[in-house]
């Protein structure tokens, strides 16, 4: 006989109830799970799984506050964007789409957030690799060649145009409509290969973009256009009457990173910079390779600039000197003025960056195996750190160094503030929860990873001096 339970079901149906509430229980799937994205440059390679995947910087950040999908058993999403006319399709199949409680996602409506327009139906994206097939040549044809360098696939070559294929990088203004038609396809790429990256206003007459394009030979005579990479530059205006330029968003296709291109095209805007006579070149929030990529560029460009020399001599040989007291080492942590501003009317490269390279330049006329001078060296850096954050005014106000515990794994964070009163405690140590750690002990951990960035790069710039 079934037991019945107080409310008058039984025992079986007091199972099932909780055996069905069990599988409503819908944990979703996460984004970065069940989506892959394929870069395909033929009709051919659309269906087949083993081409080129795109590794996505994340996925789950198009998908709500948990990036999980809702809804579906099974679920697959495989996504074919095209190297050819950067339109895209999305093939999504799935077992069974029940709401189990949290819902169904939209997913076309996910999909579109991302890739927008550039999302079509299968016929139409199949189409669109003869519809389209010239696209990029026909967009790219009307711009401004700026530089041309001969490129072997399995090697970086030189500047010369003797073998392997051409690569051009072109300049176009982005408010005009079929570039910004392009760019407005492209920029699905930036939302999942740039970190934080939002879309610019294709509008404003101020916005350059820069193109890294591979010239193809066909049989008949007639050549076509892939496109490897762009960059897009902001112009601003610098008073009284000057202009600056911003590098926005870099990026190489995935197929060809690593292979020189991003290099070049940071090359070609920075010898506009220098053409144009601009105030500076900055770069909006570099991530952590392209400031490597930049530093090791900028470094190679500052050895061979000579108006510094005298400047990196002096203070290299004060740091080989058997003690450097405290005094002198504040004198010793940065360029002289003079050197900031050459460096930047010359080569157009801000004073924030020009600082960093400077430590790259004076650890390369120190004998690193000397553990005196590297001392010297760590001391001066440490100096610096500590007058950038901690100088004697704001001492005196308060100044709080705090470690913040932070998404990513590779780096720490750390945030300086103020209190009010200039008190020890303040709210901002209640809300940060005990994040206050010994402040020196942070300093040291700061003045290491900065030693540690200068000698990846310092060696990096050896090997291509003497390659
Ligand atoms: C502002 C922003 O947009 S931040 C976001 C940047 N973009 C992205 O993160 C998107 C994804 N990544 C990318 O698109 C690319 O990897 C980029 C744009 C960051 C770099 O472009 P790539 O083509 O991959 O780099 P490229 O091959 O040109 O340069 C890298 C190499 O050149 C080296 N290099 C730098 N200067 C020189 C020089 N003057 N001569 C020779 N080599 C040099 C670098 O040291 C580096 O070598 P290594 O990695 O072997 O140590």
């Amino acid at each position: 006989m079934a037991l019945k339970q107080k409310s008058g079901e039984t025992a079986g149906e007091a199972k099932k109830r909780r055996l069905v509430g069990f599988a409503k229980t819908d944990e979703g799937v996460e984004a970065n799970k069940c989506i892959k994205i394929f870069l395909v440059s033929s009709k051919d390679e659309v269906g087949a799984k083993d081409g080129f995947c795109i590794d996505p910087m994340d996925l789950n950040q198009f998908f709500g506050e948990d990036g999980k999908i809702y809804g579906y058993k099974d679920l697959m999403i495989n996504i074919w964007l095209s190297s050819v006319s950067f339109y895209a399709y999305a093939d999504i199949s799935y077992a069974s789409a029940v709401d189990g409680g949290k819902g169904i996602t939209d997913l076309k409506l996910a999909l579109q957030d991302i890739f927008g327009e550039a999302l079509l139906e299968k016929i139409d994206f199949l189409q669109t690799f003869s519809t389209e097939s010239h696209c990029i040549r026909s967009t790219i044809s009307a711009g401004t060649v700026l530089r041309c360098y001969s490129f072997n696939e399995n090697a970086e070559s030189s500047d010369n145009l003797s073998d392997g294929s051409f690569i051009e990088v072109v300049r176009m203004e982005l408010c005009s409509l079929p570039v910004g038609l392009l760019y407005s396809r492209l920029v699905p790429l930036t939302f999942l290969l740039i970190d934080g990256s939002s879309p610019i206003d294709v509008t404003d007459s101020k916005w350059d973009i820069y193109f890294a394009v591979k010239k193809i030979q066909s049989q008949t005579g007639d050549y076509d256009l892939r496109l490897l990479g762009f960059a897009t530059v902001y112009r601003f205006y610098h008073h009284p009457e000057s202009t600056r330029l911003r590098l926005s968003q870099i990026l190489v296709l995935p197929p060809y990173q690593g292979k020189g291109h991003g290099r070049r095209l940071l090359e070609t805007v920075n010898s506009v910079a220098i053409a144009e006579n601009v105030y500076d070149l900055t770069v909006e929030e570099p991530s952590e390779y392209l400031q490597y990529l930049r530093s090791c560029f900028d470094t190679l460009r500052l050895l061979d600039f000579e108006p510094i020399k005298p400047a990196i001599n002096s203070v290299a040989s004060s740091l080989r000197t058997d003690s450097v007291s405290k005094k002198s080492c504040k004198s010793l942590a940065g360029p002289p003025t003079h050197a900031i501003e050459i460096v930047r009317q010359k080569l157009k490269i801000n004073k924030i960056q020009f600082l960093r390279c400077w430590d790259i330049l004076i650890y390369l006329n120190l004998d690193s195996k000397d553990r005196k001078i590297m001392e010297n060296f760590k001391a001066s850096i440490s100096t610096r750190l500590q007058s950038d954050i901690f100088d004697k005014d704001t001492k005196s106000k308060g100044k709080h160094l705090i470690e913040v515990p932070n998404d990513y794994d590779h780096d720490m964070t750390f945030v300086v503030y103020c209190s009010q009163s200039g008190e020890e405690s303040d709210c901002l140590d209640g809300r940060l929860d005990g994040a206050q750690v010994d402040q020196e002990q942070q300093l040291n951990q700061l003045v290491d990873k900065q030693l540690e960035d200068i000698v990846e790069i310092a060696e990096k710039v050896s090997s291509l001096r003497s390659s």
